[in-house]
């Protein structure tokens, strides 16, 4: 404990404690855990701790927008829910309650390939949440294809490929490394439509992502979704602008929240200098370790045009479904929309890079 006491709980901390109530340890452990030593998961929230706000003041805070847009499409906010796996793990309903938490927030959605409804399920769930898909590009090229379409065609409006899958990660902290899925569970969007009501086995569905992945592939998602794609799992600015030049029309900066490659960077070290390569060529947004509405703002001032959440919506939606989901949601951009005025922003567009910088010391 330091001499002024423990540190405060961030928005998220209590939600944590209530689906530790709820949840068995091992799902808990598979939420909360990451890779190896575990190095990378500790280094994305110390490296937002790091960074300082450099408030603008004297600017007539009277009326402050946290709405923006994402790929052209209103949210209300610069935070969005980063795809996560397996909600049935954390709700009876599974991603149909996020999509209403979702739907209710004016909050993008990425809805995980590892879903347990169907992409159409979760968007018959909530018509009116903006909502886009993340997959991986798989060994059968030919499924790649069809669940490309498959996700256009339930009303997704971008793809975002994850890039960071192209090997298995050690999770630390699961008996024997592997997290095994409870009986029963569904993974529909990782089979062929004659097969999505049974779905398939998830360690079928993990050892089908592709490592032969490469930038050649990206203009083929494109092509087979007819849909903007977001490349996930970027941390190198030259890759960024190698996604731009092969198609790409946005880049998540993410280490998976240090659930992949242990020992990597923190994505807010590397931020800036991806944004600054990208420019104005494709929008840029960040995970890992964000947790309140100032983190927020930095990753905005860093370059990002959203950041999104992956763990704390898992928590929040295992402990209280939509509504819990919806409230901490509420909440987060509550927090972001005192931060943009405490800084001198009536908009997240008027935060700028000089809005934040190292803390001096060790
Ligand atoms: C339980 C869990 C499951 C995840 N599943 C996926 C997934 O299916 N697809 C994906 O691209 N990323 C997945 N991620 C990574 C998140 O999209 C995101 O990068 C990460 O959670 C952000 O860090 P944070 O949890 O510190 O906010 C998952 C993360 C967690 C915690
Ligand atoms: C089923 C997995 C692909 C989900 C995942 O990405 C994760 O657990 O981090």
């Amino acid at each position: 404990m330091s001499a002024v006491g423990p540190e405060a709980p961030d928005l998220s901390a209590a939600r944590r404690h209530a689906a530790a109530a709820v949840l068995d340890a091992g799902t808990l452990a598979y939420i909360d855990g990451g890779s190896g030593l575990e190095e990378t998961l500790r280094a994305n929230t110390a490296a937002w701790r790091r960074l300082a706000l450099q408030p603008r003041v004297l600017r007539d805070m009277t009326v402050v927008e946290t709405a923006t847009t994402l790929l052209g499409a209103p949210v209300a906010a610069p935070v969005a829910l980063a795809p996560t796996a397996m909600h049935l793990l954390a709700d009876p309903e599974g991603e149909a309650a996020t999509a209403r938490a979702a739907e209710r927030t004016g909050t993008l959605l990425v809805a995980s390939q590892a879903a347990n409804r169907s992409w159409q399920e979760i968007a018959d769930a909530a018509p009116g949440a903006l909502r886009w898909t993340q997959m991986y590009m798989l060994r059968d090229r030919g499924l790649t294809r069809e669940l490309a379409a498959y996700a256009k065609d339930s009303g997704s409006r971008a793809i975002v490929l994850c890039v960071d899958g192209v090997a298995l990660p050690r999770r630390s902290r699961m008996d024997g490394n592997a997290f095994v899925p409870p009986d029963g569970m569904p993974f529909p969007n990782l089979a062929p439509a004659s097969a999505r009501g049974r779905g398939v086995e998830l360690g079928a569905a993990v050892s089908a992502f592709d490592p032969a992945v490469t930038f050649a592939d990206l203009a083929l998602v494109k092509e087979w979704s007819g849909l903007p794609l977001v490349v996930k799992g970027v941390l190198h600015a030259r890759d960024a602008v190698e996604c731009v030049d092969a198609g790409a029309d946005a880049i998540a900066v993410s280490n998976h929240g240090g659930r992949q490659l242990d020992g990597c960077v923190a994505t807010a070290d590397v931020l800036a200098e991806i944004a600054d390569a990208v420019g104005a060529r494709a929008e840029v947004y960040v995970d890992g370790g964000i947790r309140t509405g100032p983190d927020v703002v930095k990753a905005l001032a860093l370059g990002a045009r959203a950041a999104f959440v992956g763990r704390p919506a898992l928590w929040a939606l295992a402990a209280g479904g939509t509504e819990g989901l919806a409230s901490y949601l509420g909440e987060l951009q509550e927090d972001v929309r005192r931060t943009l005025a405490f800084c001198g922003c009536t908009s997240p567009d008027a935060v700028r890079g000089d809005h934040v910088r190292l803390r001096p010391g060790p």
